[in-house]
């Protein structure tokens, strides 16, 4: 693989090419899904930087499957990403955060050999106020018979990932993804519509600043989570405190956090065991790049990567960023929560072998 810098002007594109290179019987396919995730990025971040004078702020009336109202952002968000995939014969079939269930390819459509599960606009109760949000996106591929996709292609655990990553929507537009060759981000260029190689080989610092959370849910946490979150601020005298920032959007929190150093912390609590946050669509893509940045991410009980997911919506804990203090989650061992239909956490959790190499 070519050495680059952040200064050597590389397009999105050939370094995908460069990282196909490296795997001889690729395909061509997943090196295709990374190329439309680019261009469906240019797409949103167009549609989200000009929201407030093309009267696209603002919600919709409908609620969608998570019970929250659905913004038209998210409505446009979520129809670019299915327009960008549903055709072009690398998937055979997707997911979204938005839709109830699996999204079939149109018949018609050649399917292809790989599923896509997306967050179309996270982050989108923030548009209005002009905070950052994000795309996140997550890539496995076919694991059952036939040609058309199922729920059990979709439901894989994270550990079997072939590329994952996210499109963040602020000062600038950057892209951050991994297939498990380490964690690249690259900037999109607005005055030639590129993204371009800016952070090559992303290493989360061990060494972290900041704390992310929510702390308006603290009367609902568990002991535990009040003595770990104590910790973190440096309350327990065991430690300086961790600088605290919380946008109250996963992608800009997380984003800070893999760059300076830090970790997002979304407890369950007694009002939501399973926090609030889907495995599928937020927790697993981002873990997998925190993996492969050097961090770590867990839902209080183990790994994130090796839950064995049940269900398209399910939400999980999620401690997430810099490898240490994640590790410190279990020294603040919780209760278990068991939430009806949802299976006890700490039996979700089976070490999964990470995804074959991907013929990309
Ligand atoms: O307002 P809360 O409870 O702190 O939740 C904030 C979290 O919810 C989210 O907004 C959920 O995102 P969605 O917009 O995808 O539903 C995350 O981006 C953020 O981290």
């Amino acid at each position: 693989m070519v050495k680059h810098t952040a200064t050597s002007v590389v397009t999105i594109e050939r370094f995908i090419i460069e990282q196909e290179r490296m795997f001889p019987d690729a395909t061509g396919e997943l090196s295709g899904i990374l190329y439309d995730m680019a261009l469906v990025g240019k797409m949103i971040a167009n549609k989200v930087r000009s929201a407030g004078l093309a009267d696209i702020l603002g919600a919709t009336s409908d609620t969608n499957v998570q019970g929250e109202v659905q913004q038209k952002l998210d409505v446009i968000a979520n129809e670019i990403v299915v327009k960008a995939f549903d055709h072009g014969g690398r998937l055979c079939a997707m997911a979204s955060e938005e839709e109830e269930d699996i999204i079939h390819i149109p018949e018609g459509f050649r399917p292809g050999k790989y599923v896509l599960l997306f967050d179309p606009l996270d982050g989108s109760s923030n548009i209005d106020v002009n905070v950052p949000v994000g795309t996140i996106f997550s890539v496995f591929r076919k694991i059952t018979r036939g040609s058309h996709g199922e729920m059990e292609d979709l439901l894989q655990p994270g550990r079997r990932q072939v590329a994952a990553g996210y499109i963040l929507y602020g000062s600038s537009t950057m892209m951050v993804y991994t297939t498990g060759q380490g964690a690249h981000g690259f900037t999109l260029d607005p005055s030639i519509g590129e993204f371009l190689l800016s952070h090559p080989n992303i290493r989360i610092p061990a060494q972290a600043r900041y704390l992310s959370v929510n702390d308006a849910y603290e009367q609902d946490w568990p002991e535990p989570t009040r003595a770990l979150m104590r910790r973190y601020r440096g309350l327990d005298g065991e430690r300086k405190a961790l600088n605290v920032r919380y946008v109250g959007s996963l992608v800009a929190d997380f984003h800070r956090n893999l760059l300076g150093g830090g970790v997002f912390c979304y407890p369950a609590n007694n009002k939501s065991p399973n926090g609030k946050l889907r495995l599928l669509y937020e927790a697993n893509p981002l873990a997998f790049i925190a993996e492969q940045a050097g961090g770590a991410a867990c839902d209080g009980y183990g790994s994130i990567l090796d839950v064995q997911p049940t269900e398209l919506h399910q939400r999980t804990p999620l401690y997430l960023g810099s490898k240490d203090e994640v590790d410190l989650v279990s020294e603040f061992p919780l209760p278990k929560f068991v939430a009806p239909g949802i299976p006890e956490r700490r039996s979700a959790h089976r070490p999964v072998a990470p995804a074959p190499v991907p013929t990309v």
